[in-house]
């Protein structure tokens, strides 16, 4: 299999509206599939994402890895070869996510995740931290990215998700976090913005807490830029078969 291969489309690609996409986007399944390593242990999360590098270029570190890592973990995957994705959700008053977000800026991620439910004034100075803290430590702005509403919700509120996100644009976000159901409708109010999209699961599988779960399929055909895989192959027995099968059928 060559992992190279596929999804060219979206670098530079114009929207209906005119406006040209971020062009970091680039073109392979590697490139855009984001390893979840849900896991309370440093070791053996370094040890899972190794293992599966040759399908997953970004690994992400949330609440659990980074409550018990912190920053290092961070350091230990780049080091190892991989975009880092921090995905804490910030959500505090502004000038806390400020100042948070300039240490997160300054280690380097790729992507990190604000909640868009704190408000413009929230995320903006959320994004001036990221911008702040990356230029102090010579490292490049990561992607912002607005978690609209959680995947899982099994019931989304147009009206919230259009405000949340709007929210987001306003305050300068690149990015969003959505479940695929949600994508056109986010699309409407920010066509130029980067989607993510967790809550990924193979046809048929078990959903666990996820509300509002789509197939790798579903999701890039709604128009995903990057998906979130976790324990679709985290919790396989075998994740390096899983996560063979999972791209398997998005090239074939
Ligand atoms: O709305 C959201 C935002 C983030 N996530 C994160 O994605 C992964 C999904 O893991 P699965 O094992 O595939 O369910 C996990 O790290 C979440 O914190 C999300 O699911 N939904």
């Amino acid at each position: 299999m060559n992992w190279s291969e596929g999804w060219c489309d979206v670098v530079g690609e114009q929207t209906d509206n005119g406006e040209v996409k971020m062009a970091s986007i680039e073109g392979s399944a590697r490139e855009r599939l984001i390893l979840a390593l849900d896991l309370d242990d440093a070791v053996a999360a370094l040890r899972l994402a190794t293992s599966l590098g040759e399908y997953f270029a970004t690994a992400k570190v949330g609440l659990e890895l980074f409550s018990a890592a912190g920053p290092s973990v961070v350091f230990s995957l780049r080091e190892a070869g991989f975009r880092v994705f921090i995905d804490l959700k910030l959500h505090d008053i502004p000038t806390t996510v400020g100042r948070a977000a300039h240490v997160l800026g300054s280690l380097g991620p790729t992507f990190v995740t604000l909640h868009a439910a704190g408000g413009v004034e929230m995320l903006r100075l959320g994004m001036q931290g990221l911008m702040e803290g990356s230029r102090k430590a010579d490292e490049e702005m990561p992607i912002a990215l607005a978690v609209s509403v959680l995947t899982s919700e099994s019931r989304v509120e147009s009206g919230l998700l259009k405000t949340r996100i709007s929210h987001a644009f306003a305050a300068g976000v690149q990015g969003y976090v959505a479940s695929a159901h949600d994508l056109a409708t986010i699309r409407a109010v920010a066509p130029s913005m980067v989607s993510v999209v967790p809550g990924i699961r193979q046809s048929g599988a078990p959903t666990h807490d996820q509300g509002r779960p789509a197939t790798a399929q579903e999701a890039f055909a709604a128009g995903a830029d990057y998906l979130v895989i976790g324990r679709t192959v985290t919790a396989a027995a075998d994740p390096k078969a899983a996560a063979e099968s999972l791209v398997s059928g998005l090239l074939g």
